[in-house]
């Protein structure tokens, strides 16, 4: 599992080791310096006589820099450091100066963009600009060179130091240009930023620096790997039946979109799940598709409402409306997907689990009175995410390239596991198939443990982004194809 603390967390797990005399900006400096030589070997053959260029902030981020710049210096390597600040750390500056780095003033914009050329014809650009402490955007001859970066058709290597300067470092945002990094050497911990879309992207591979922090405390945003996934999924005992491996209720399609209870109840069989019940108006689809497909009614572990449910079908919209309903009554968790998230009521508990993209994210918000649209959905996933749970007291997955879930109790994932191949119509169906697959498998346990739904939800979207890799590495998919894939990652993971 990869986690991340978020910045007020890392700062003070600083403190005593600052107050101890600890020298963390040495250890960074050292770690950072460490990489970046990795890289310049890589990019060049050696540290000696490569050209590394460092854009250094007001802030400690760029005391780092400027240290890692020393350090390179010692060992040969031609370094500039580019001040986009009239103050920059001082003894940062001195050690640059005394390994002999050049040092170039760039305070005002003009300055800035004078420097452009020298920073695009690096070998590796440091992104020291602004590290924790920043807020908002990268400001000042900063963002000019920033944007040079983004704007050049051929750019250096680009290291950011401790996170893409400019990012929302807790939330994952980004305002203005923000330099794509190849390489994130973060100091401490990984951050929030490093792995919450859109900022993450920005990031490129993150190394983390360990700075023997005690970060005790609950992370922010945690990424599960696939031994956290196999630790998660319900996995057959030697008596088990299949009524004791979860019985799935699946209300899915209509007349203009059966494909979508075909596709739902495919992704939870292929899941594992004990048995599917089938609700609805595509039954003849779903069983000429799965014969193993149960039609009608029945006792079930928990529910899959919604995907395909057309809104002007309203014989289907009624059966929704009920299972929901009924599930609600008995405690049996749900994955709430499209047609279904508007026939939620006011409040639900965090085993309910929605499965929104941004587009109905923003509806279902708008519908609870905050005026939000699918581009401020998409610029800042984890908040909205975070609006509609504390608006709906359900679990949110928030579907996208990275998909965010949000909840009970601050549970926070962020799963990049799919490649953009996934993004096909009918991919979001199998995926809440696969959910209700573990909500109906685990059913009790995710009624007893609040933050047990987020979790599954990220195990789900986690298996999901796998299969569509396995289905066709590095090619396109359909969302058939996904779920027919789903068994063999699962047996990769919980054989391993
Ligand atoms: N406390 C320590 O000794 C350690 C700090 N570390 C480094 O220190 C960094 C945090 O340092 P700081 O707290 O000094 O903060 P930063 O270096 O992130 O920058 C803060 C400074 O930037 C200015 N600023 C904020 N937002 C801005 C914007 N949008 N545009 C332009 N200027 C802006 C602020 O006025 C402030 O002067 C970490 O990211 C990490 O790189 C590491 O060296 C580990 C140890
Ligand atoms: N760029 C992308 N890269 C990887 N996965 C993506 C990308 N865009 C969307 N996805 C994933 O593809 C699936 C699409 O689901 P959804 O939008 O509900 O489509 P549909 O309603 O047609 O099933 C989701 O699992 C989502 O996380
Ligand atoms: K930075």
């Amino acid at each position: 599992m990869l986690l991340s603390w978020d910045a007020a967390a890392v700062r003070a797990a600083e403190e005593p080791l600052l107050a101890a005399g600890v020298p963390l900006m040495d250890r960074a400096a050292f770690g950072l310096a460490t990489h970046v030589a990795h890289v310049l070997r890589d990019v060049r053959g050696r540290v000696g006589g490569a050209h590394v260029v460092l854009l250094v902030g007001p802030g400690n981020n760029g005391g780092d820099t400027l240290h890692a710049g020393a350090r390179l210096a010692r060992r040969g390597a031609r370094v500039t450091a580019v001040l986009a600040s009239p103050r920059v750390h001082g003894d940062g500056l001195a050690a640059l100066r005394a390994a002999h780095g050049r040092v170039v003033p760039a305070h005002d914009d003009a300055a800035a963009d004078a420097l452009a050329g020298t920073v695009l014809a690096a070998d590796v650009v440091l992104d020291g600009l602004l590290g924790i402490g920043g807020r908002g955007g990268v400001r000042g001859p900063g963002a000019r060179l920033v944007g040079a970066l983004a704007a050049a058709a051929a750019r250096p290597v680009v290291v950011a130091v401790d996170v893409p300067s400019g990012v929302g470092v807790d939330d994952g945002t980004r305002t203005g240009a923000v330099a794509q990094a190849d390489v994130t050497v973060t100091f401490g911990a990984c951050k929030p930023a490093l792995l919450l879309p859109p900022a993450a992207d920005a990031a490129g591979r993150v190394e983390v620096v360990d700075l023997g922090l005690d970060l005790a405390g609950a992370p922010a945003v945690a990424r599960l790997a696939g031994a956290d996934v196999a630790a998660l999924w319900p996995v057959p005992g030697r008596t088990s039946h299949k009524y004791a491996r979860g019985v799935l209720g699946v209300v899915a399609g209509s007349d203009r979109y059966p494909g979508a209870a075909v596709l739902a109840s495919g992704g939870a069989l292929r899941a594992g799940v004990g048995m599917v019940r089938y609700v609805g108006s595509a039954g003849s689809q779903v069983l000429a598709a799965h014969p193993e497909v149960v039609v009608g009614e029945g006792r079930v572990q928990a529910w899959v409402v919604g995907p395909g449910v057309a809104p002007d079908d309203d014989a289907q919209r009624a059966r929704a409306r009920d299972a929901l309903v009924h599930a609600l009554a008995h405690d049996e968790p749900a994955a709430v997907d499209a047609g279904a998230l508007d026939l939620l009521p006011d409040r639900v508990p965090p085993h309910v689990v929605l499965t929104p993209h941004a587009g109905e994210l923003a509806t279902l918000l708008s519908a609870r009175g905050a005026a939000v649209d699918r581009a401020d959905v998409e610029a800042a996933p984890l908040a909205h995410a975070r609006r509609a749970h504390e608006l709906t007291g359900a679990t949110v997955l928030l579907k996208g390239a990275t998909t965010v879930v949000v909840g009970a109790h601050g549970a926070v994932y962020a799963q990049a596991d799919a490649p953009a191949w996934l993004a096909t119509a009918g991919a979001g169906d199998v995926l809440a198939g696969v959910l209700g697959a573990l909500l109906a498998g685990r059913a009790a346990d995710a009624v007893d443990d609040p933050t047990l739904p987020a979790a599954l939800a990220a195990a789900a979207a986690a298996v999901h982004g796998r299969a569509a890799h396995a289905a066709n590495p590095g090619g396109p998919v359909t969302a058939s194809d996904v779920a027919a894939a789903v068994p063999r990652v699962v047996a990769g993971l919980v054989t391993a």
